[in-house]
């Protein structure tokens, strides 16, 4: 494939999947990275320097990675001129090299373009965003056992509330539509027709059915010894409700789940280790205490899209934020490693960001290629560099005694203590 403005390494090879999508990883991949706005240029290098390091460190030079750029964001604006917010050829250098990296995309609240990281999502139909919530000993926490708080969060990445179908209050669209509702659909609930905006909450069963069966796969294969289905099915019964119905009738159907003491919850043995796996639900705004109260009950969360979101950011919090929070979008064959967190203008390029969570984002790149060994170096550098009190700002605010380290210099403190 001929590219414009990317460049293509001669020194590495692509990456290719097989019949079953597993995948073929040569010893030198070649793997896209978009650097990110904001504090993009903060984090994103120390994570290259890390990755680096940890391969180099783990294979002795018999494997590495052949770093080639793509574009999206602000620097694709640069790079390529007009309004080339996210240009073809990214999407397609990710089609053509199925795993890769970014740092943070900025979207503008209220008008303005719609998010770029919602639109890498569906674009490349990654519907799983997998973001594992753990804690690290030694990182501050506002709670006072993080240590229980060890979940997975599977959240539905291409449909929900969050797939941007809606319109302004007052455009001829909104007009359209609500004159629809009311007079054809004889809907009398909305309270101020004149002056609303309006947003339609697409949940299919397809959609959430591929999202829960990666979930339950995932509690077999990682010996996890529930699935929560997390959901406001009580108030939005066709779409919150439907992703609880369909999710259960999914574990019956293909894992074989029955059901405890008359339902809903249900349960099935795990064909791996012969524990059982209870598949159960939770109503979001219940769950969202119950993390805080009695996370240990929580294991694997699946998830819609909007919920999914705010589920990620208060778990992070409880294992000591969103500067090591990472995360990944998937279909089956592409991937697209992602930190959690924002772009954050107002450390933009200070050197002073947390680069933790695109670095282990990274990690979790690293474990799906199947070099766990180079995995394994970086959780060990960055426990080291915690429990060694040598972090970033956000960290070191809240410990007492710590050393306060720039990005790039958290990531070097990771290398040294690999
Ligand atoms: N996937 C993506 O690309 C995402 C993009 N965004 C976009 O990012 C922009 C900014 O969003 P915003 O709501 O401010 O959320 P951000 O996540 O960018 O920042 C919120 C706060 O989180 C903390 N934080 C974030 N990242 C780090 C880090 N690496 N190290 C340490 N602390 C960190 C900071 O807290 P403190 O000030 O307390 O230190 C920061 O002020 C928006 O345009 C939004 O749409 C948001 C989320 C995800
Ligand atoms: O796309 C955005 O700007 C925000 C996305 C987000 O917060 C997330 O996916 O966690
Ligand atoms: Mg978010």
């Amino acid at each position: 494939m001929a590219y414009d403005k990317i460049i293509v390494p001669t020194d590495g090879a692509r990456i290719t999947a097989k019949a079953d999508n597993s995948l073929n990883v040569p010893d030198r991949p070649i793997i896209p990275f978009i650097e990110g706005d904001g504090i993009g240029v903060d984090v994103t290098p120390p994570m290259i320097e890390v990755l680096d390091a940890a391969v180099a460190k783990a294979y002795g030079g018999k494997r590495s990675i052949a770093w080639m750029e793509i574009y999206a964001g602000e620097k694709a604006v640069a790079t390529y001129g007009g309004d080339t917010w996210l240009p073809a050829e990214t999407l397609t250098a990710m089609r053509e090299f199925l795993v890769g990296i970014k740092g943070p995309l900025t979207t503008p609240v209220g008008g303005g373009m719609r998010s770029l990281n919602v639109a890498l999502r569906q674009e490349l139909d990654l519907y799983v965003c997998l973001r594992p919530v753990r804690y690290y000993a030694g990182t501050p926490s506002p709670i006072k056992r993080p240590e229980d708080t060890d979940m997975v969060i599977f959240r539905e990445n291409s449909e929900d509330i969050y797939a941007g179908i809606e319109w302004a209050a007052r455009s001829p669209e909104a007009r359209k539509l609500i004159d629809f509702l009311i007079k054809e659909m004889g809907v009398t609930k909305i309270r101020f027709p004149e002056s609303s905006g309006i947003g339609i909450k697409p949940v299919s069963e397809e959609g959430t059915q591929r999202l829960v069966r990666k979930a339950i796969q995932y509690a077999i294969d990682n010996d996890r010894p529930s699935v929560t289905l997390v959901h406001k099915g009580n108030i939005m019964k066709f779409t919150e409700g439907g992703f609880r119905d369909w999710g259960y009738a999914l574990a019956k159907a293909e894992f074989g789940a029955v059901e405890i003491d008359g339902g809903p919850w249900c349960s099935f043995r795990n064909p791996r280790t012969g524990k059982d796996i209870v598949v159960k639900d939770a109503i979001a705004d219940a769950f969202l205490q119950q993390i805080l109260t009695r996370p240990r009950d929580y294991s694997v969360i699946a998830t819609l899209n909007l919920n999914g979101d705010y589920v990620s950011d208060a778990l992070a919090a409880q294992v000591g934020g969103i500067g090591i929070a990472p995360g990944a979008n998937m279909s089956d064959t592409v991937a697209l490693f992602e930190a959690t967190h924002g772009t954050a203008p107002k450390y933009a390029g200070k050197n002073m960001s947390n680069p933790g969570s695109i670095i282990l984002s990274g990690e979790m790149m690293l474990r799906h290629l199947g070099w766990t060994e180079a995995a394994d170096l970086i959780v060990k550098g960055i426990s080291g560099a915690i429990q060694a009190k040598t972090v970033t700002y956000d960290f070191e605010r809240l410990m007492e005694g710590a050393t306060k380290l720039g990005s790039r210099e958290f990531g070097q403190a990771i290398v040294a203590n690999m």
